[in-house]
């Protein structure tokens, strides 16, 4: 077909005025479409986000402090393509990550407020770029394995930016199993130093942010050696590059270890030590110490206390990936209520978008449920970690275990869920999801890394269901366990709920529990009959049912959670929204039930505690709560407060224009800027390929090609 016939066929195809581009204009516009889905709501979205962020107070802190980073980074206008769809190569990526740290770090330094720590992967300031493991690992770890005088002189500097710090355990042979670490502390009398070293391949330190060039210093974790004699692993304080000319310190090699999935705002690198020395005092010292003629003291409770250690960290992705994935769904939710397609849009002076359509906002809804359940599970284990910590102070350290299993089921379930949904909502915006502009690749890759650091999800896993096992063992259950009625419970027992009573949250909690008591009793009769193998043995092979056990216990935290947080609601916030996240939170508990889209349904009727009559109850109150909930879709995710610049999509800024932003954008990206300088051709690949190629020729495999 002839250029000229196309552009007849568009002219035809044309209603009435033109736009911009020359196309002309729907009937109803994407922005008009957005204005009257947001129109919508049943309730105040203002209120909702103080729910969120915790109080009004919180809310400006918030939008205020976005504006400030925005404005300062030059990112607020939405008509420019953003820096990182242009052409980035690893070292502008690397640059572009270090300006958004810094304009992080500095605002929370001169406000005082954590607002980057959390809520938005753009600036969050935790592993998107080198300035964060400052803030989130190296100064808590010297905080917590410190003692009083290491403290007071790495805090400050650390704090002040003077320094940037970095947190260096996993090695490339090993990450999960830190007992085996293999780099190498040895304590040297004579000039009272410890010499630090990588003696295999597989010891040399890799994936640590901020490590390849960033980090001026760093904790190193490392075997203690004294004269013959290994003491396990250690944490050390290794200074790794000058401070005047950033070069790195005598027998350490550094460097970057290349394009990740995401994350590549910063280095993540490797370390090679070959007979590095740092002072002795460069030991954290607070629950073990060397002594100047080298003798080794340790606290008795040294393993437990620096278990506590990990919590932070993990509150801290927990939180963050309820906060991703909010955005995942932001874009996700506005997409949809703008897009037209299929036979909706055929009907006479229909709005409908794909919104409308049930597989779309059954999906998009239940994940939203899921967005909150996570994000106030990771409030309650907030709650739980602030109370452990008041409890050590006073030397008791019994709630150390529960707090340690709840973040771990917690960071294995939120972090999995937020991957496998941000994924589900790249699906839900079709072919545009695909696309880097659309922001969705760069929020899944970095969800899906959730999933492996800080500790790997099976991992934790393993970690909930020995809790659970140790409790199923123990004279009287512990009080979370308190639910599992009897050592044989779950057999011949049946639900008796019907109808609409699927809906009250106290039948939910019910149905919740019955699961996991079973699934923890059935574990722990399996474990009981096979002992004799060796406890890790024994484990191993039962992992699969322990795995569900831990699942359905972490489940079923997250619903009371959930409803605690929802009940405790002050009474002067308005009833709309109370009413509006009860729906949620029943949607979240009856498709985690009964949804064919959630992995875990099964785990509730294969014993027939449920019946089939009962599903198709449960199933009918769902399709309610997706009619009530449906016209609120908007108000729950721009009740997140997610600035345009920080989702960086063009799909999914807030007034819904997001053709007119597709093509600014695409028109913006330097191949077409470039081409368009060349009368609109893409000059390397005439000239080296195609126009050899249509005149049948092969062409040479040219110098610059094999480069
Ligand atoms: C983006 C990113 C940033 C990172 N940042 C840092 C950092 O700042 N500092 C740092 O030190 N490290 C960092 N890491 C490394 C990270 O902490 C490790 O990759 C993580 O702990 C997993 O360890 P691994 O790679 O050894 O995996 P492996 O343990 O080898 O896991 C591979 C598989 O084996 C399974 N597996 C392992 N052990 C068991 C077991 N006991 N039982 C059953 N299954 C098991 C796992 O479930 C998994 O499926 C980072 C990694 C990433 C991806």
């Amino acid at each position: 077909m002839k250029g000229d016939d196309r552009s007849d066929n568009a002219s035809q195809a044309r209603g009435g005025g033109e736009d911009s581009h020359g196309v002309g204009k729907p009937a109803i516009t994407q922005t008009q479409m957005m204005e009257s889905a947001r129109n919508q709501a049943t309730f105040d979205t203002s209120k909702l986000s103080e729910i969120i962020f915790g109080s009004p107070e919180a809310v400006k802190i918030h939008k205020k402090a976005f504006q400030r980073v925005e404005e300062s980074t030059g990112t607020t206008d939405m008509s420019k393509l953003p820096a990182r769809y242009g052409n980035m190569n690893r070292e502008d990526m690397l640059l572009e990550g270090l300006r958004a740290g810094r304009a992080a770090f500095h605002d929370s330094l001169d406000n005082g407020d954590s607002t980057f720590r959390y809520h938005t992967q753009e600036w969050v300031l935790t592993n998107s770029n080198p300035l964060g493991l400052t803030e989130v690992l190296f100064r808590p770890m010297i905080e917590l394995q410190g003692t009083a005088e290491q403290i007071a002189y790495w805090t400050p500097l650390s704090r002040s930016g003077k320094i940037i710090g970095s947190y260096t355990q996993t090695e490339i042979g090993q990450g999960t199993f830190v007992a085996g670490l293999e780099t190498t502390a040895v304590f040297d009398k004579r000039t009272d130093e410890f010499v630090i070293n990588s003696p295999t391949l597989s010891s040399i330190k890799f994936w640590p942010g901020a490590l390849g060039y960033m980090s001026s210093h760093t904790i190193v974790i490392a075997r203690l050696i004294i004269g013959e004699k290994d003491y396990g692993v250690h944490a050390f304080i290794v200074q790794l590059r000058s401070l005047k000319d950033w070069k790195p310190l005598p027998g350490i090699e550094l460097g970057d270890i290349g394009l990740k999935m995401a994350y590549n705002g910063t280095d993540n690198g490797y370390a090679v030590f070959n007979n590095a020395r740092i002072p002795r005092s460069n030991l954290l010292m607070r629950f073990a110490s060397v002594s100047r003629d080298g003798a080794y003291t340790t606290h008795p409770l040294r393993e437990k206390l620096l278990y506590g250690g990990m919590l932070k960290g993990r509150l801290a992705i927990i939180r963050n990936s309820a906060f991703q994935l909010a955005q995942a769904l932001t874009i996700a939710t506005r997409y949809s209520v703008v897009r037209r397609q299929g036979h909706k849009q055929l009907q006479q002076n229909s709005v409908a978008s794909i919104m409308s359509y049930k597989l779309q906002h059954y999906r998009l809804l239940m994940l939203i449920s899921r967005a909150y359940a996570s994000l106030f599970a990771s409030l309650a284990s907030d709650s739980a970690y602030q109370e452990l910590q008041k409890q050590q102070a006073n030397g008791d350290h019994s709630s150390l275990s529960y707090t340690h299993m709840v973040m771990a089921g917690l960071k294995a379930w939120v972090t999995a869920n937020a991957a496998d949904a941000a994924e589900d909502a790249r699906k839900m915006c079709g072919g545009h999801g695909y696309l880097m502009i659309s922001g969705l690749p760069e929020i899944v890759n970095s969800l899906a890394a959730t999933c492996t650091f800080e500790g790997e999800n099976y991992v934790m896993w393993k970690q909930v269901a020995s809790y659970l096992m140790k409790g199923m063992a123990a004279r009287s259950l512990p009080k979370d366990m308190a639910y599992i009625p009897s050592p044989t419970y779950g057999k011949r027992v049946r639900c008796h709920v019907s109808g609409v009573d699927f809906l009250h949250v106290d039948n939910l909690l019910y149905i919740f529990q019955h699961r996991a008591a079973r699934l923890i009793t059935e574990a722990y009769q399996l474990l009981r009959a096979s002992r004799g193998k060796g406890a890790v043995q024994n484990e191993d092979r039962h992992d699969v049912v322990l795995l569900s056990a831990a699942k359905a216990h972490t489940e079923l935290y997250i619903l009371q959670s959930f409803r605690e947080h929802v009940t405790s609601i002050s009474g002067s916030m308005p009833t709309e929204v109370k009413a509006v996240l009860t729906r949620l939170v029943r949607l979240f508990a009856l498709t985690t039930i009964a949804s064919p889209l959630c992995s875990s349904s099964a785990s509730f009727v294969e014993d027939g505690f449920l019946t089939l009559n009962q599903l198709g109850d449960i199933r009918t109150n769902i399709d309610h709560l997706l009619e009530e909930l449906q016209p609120d879709a908007i108000a729950l995710t721009d009740a997140w407060e997610f600035t345009d610049a920080s989702l960086t999509s063009a799909l999914g800024c807030k007034d819904g224009d997001v053709y007119e932003r597709m093509m600014c954008w695409i028109r913006q990206l330097p191949i077409n800027v470039h081409a368009s300088e060349n009368d609109s051709v893409f000059r390397d690949g005439w000239e080296e390929v195609i126009r050899d190629f249509i005149a049948g020729g092969r062409g040479n495999v040219t110098e610059k090609a094999r480069l």
